[in-house]
């Protein structure tokens, strides 16, 4: 399915039209409880919502679990749900791959439109059709490949979302510069992240962005090769995740920002990046995300961790590395002693 991805200007008016053009019987709404406080309430006044059925659930990524999902399909299905009826996910990635997933599954599947409210989901996380839950304290291990109906990406909702998830939305934005080319990634190094925001340019910014990752689903719409340059910084990212999940819980855009470090460090080390370009990046991410507090004691569960990384074929760990800015190699291996080299270069900081 083309996904539909209307930049709005108008949230009202985009969004009255986009339910009209998703036929259904009944709607619902899902939002996480800090999504209902700040974001449902610039919509419910809305007249095609006026019977909408609201779904609420816990907010954050320690939540985006089984049980999470089981709360959705019972509201639906207490509320009479048919195939013929349609989810709106607004809130943050962890809603929009949640609610996707209830949604591609329910009845086999109800038309379902994403309303990102964070940074993160308006990059990266609610286009794409990638929906799904953590399971096992592993990221993202249950899942579907399934598109949204529509996307509505307006960045008015940004005004109450604070600096700590506005800088981890960023950080997928840094990633999607590196698969593009030098001036996007110098744009993005010279952005300030301190209060005041430029939320004028910023809002430019997102819209390149998401082009950026349209334009690769389009061409690999379920990761056979070229989406896998998506999952830059992810291999390390998502072992810190999951690894910070039992200890304490790191934001994704952190994660794969120290993932960006320990992965342009291997591409410097066995595909030729060059080395000012990574401590060009390293000092950014030092500046603005400070760093993972993990010791040389927690290497060998990282790396066990790697291991069920999606990427992987068989016993090998896969990362995507890249030979420069915009210049991608996918499917990539490297050793123990290789993997301990970026998680030491990560902690040393230079
Ligand atoms: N499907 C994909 O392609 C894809 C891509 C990237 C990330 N992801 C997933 O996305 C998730 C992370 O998404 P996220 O960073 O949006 O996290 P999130 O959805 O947990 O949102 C972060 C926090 O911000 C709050 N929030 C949301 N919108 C707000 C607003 N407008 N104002 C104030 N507070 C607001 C949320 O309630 C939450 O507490 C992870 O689970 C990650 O795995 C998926
Ligand atoms: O869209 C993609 O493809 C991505 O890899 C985007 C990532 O930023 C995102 O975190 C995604 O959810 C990771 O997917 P996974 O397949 O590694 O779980
Ligand atoms: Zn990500």
């Amino acid at each position: 399915m083309k996904q539909n991805i209307i930049i709005s200007h108008h949230l009202q008016t985009d969004l009255t039209k986009a339910i009209a053009d998703c036929q259904h019987d009944y709607l619902f709404v899902l939002t996480d409880s800090t999504t209902r406080e700040h974001c449902w309430t610039r919509i419910q006044n809305l007249e095609i919502l006026k019977e909408a059925q609201l779904i609420t659930i816990a907010p954050t990524d320690t939540h985006k679990d089984l049980r999470s999902v089981e709360q959705i399909w019972t509201a639906l299905q207490n509320n009479h749900a048919t195939r013929h009826s349609c989810l709106i996910n607004l809130g943050g990635g962890m809603v929009t791959d949640i609610g996707g997933f209830a949604a591609s599954t329910f009845k086999r599947g109800i038309s379902f439109i994403n309303i990102p409210t964070t940074l993160l989901a308006m990059v990266d996380a609610s286009v794409g059709g990638k929906t799904g839950f953590n399971f096992n304290g592993l990221k993202n291990e249950i899942g579907v490949f399934n598109d949204a109906n529509f996307v509505i990406l307006n960045t008015c909702f940004l005004q109450t979302l604070d600096l700590e998830n506005l800088r981890s939305g960023y950080a997928e934005m840094l990633k999607h510069g590196l698969l593009a080319n030098e001036n996007r990634f110098a744009q993005l190094l010279s952005f300030n992240l301190e209060h005041p925001i430029d939320y004028q340019l910023l809002q430019q910014m997102v819209e390149d962005s998401v082009k950026i990752k349209e334009d690769i689903v389009r061409q690999d719409p379920h990761e056979k090769g070229l989406r896998k340059a998506l999952n830059l910084g992810h291999t390390f990212g998502h072992a810190f995740e999951s690894w910070s999940l039992k200890h304490t819980p790191v934001l994704h855009g952190y994660t794969v920002a120290y993932g960006l470090t320990c992965e342009l460090y291997l591409s410097a080390l066995k595909s030729g990046f060059p080395t000012h370009k990574m401590h060009q990046l390293n000092q950014f991410i030092h500046e603005n995300y400070g760093t993972l507090p993990i010791t040389c004691h927690d290497y060998d569960a990282l790396i066990q961790l790697m291991k069920h990384d999606k990427k992987n074929v068989g016993d090998t760990i896969n990362f995507t590395l890249l030979e420069n800015i915009g210049k991608v190699k996918t499917d990539q291996t490297a050793t123990v002693e290789e993997i301990k080299e970026a998680l030491d270069f990560l902690r040393e900081g230079c």
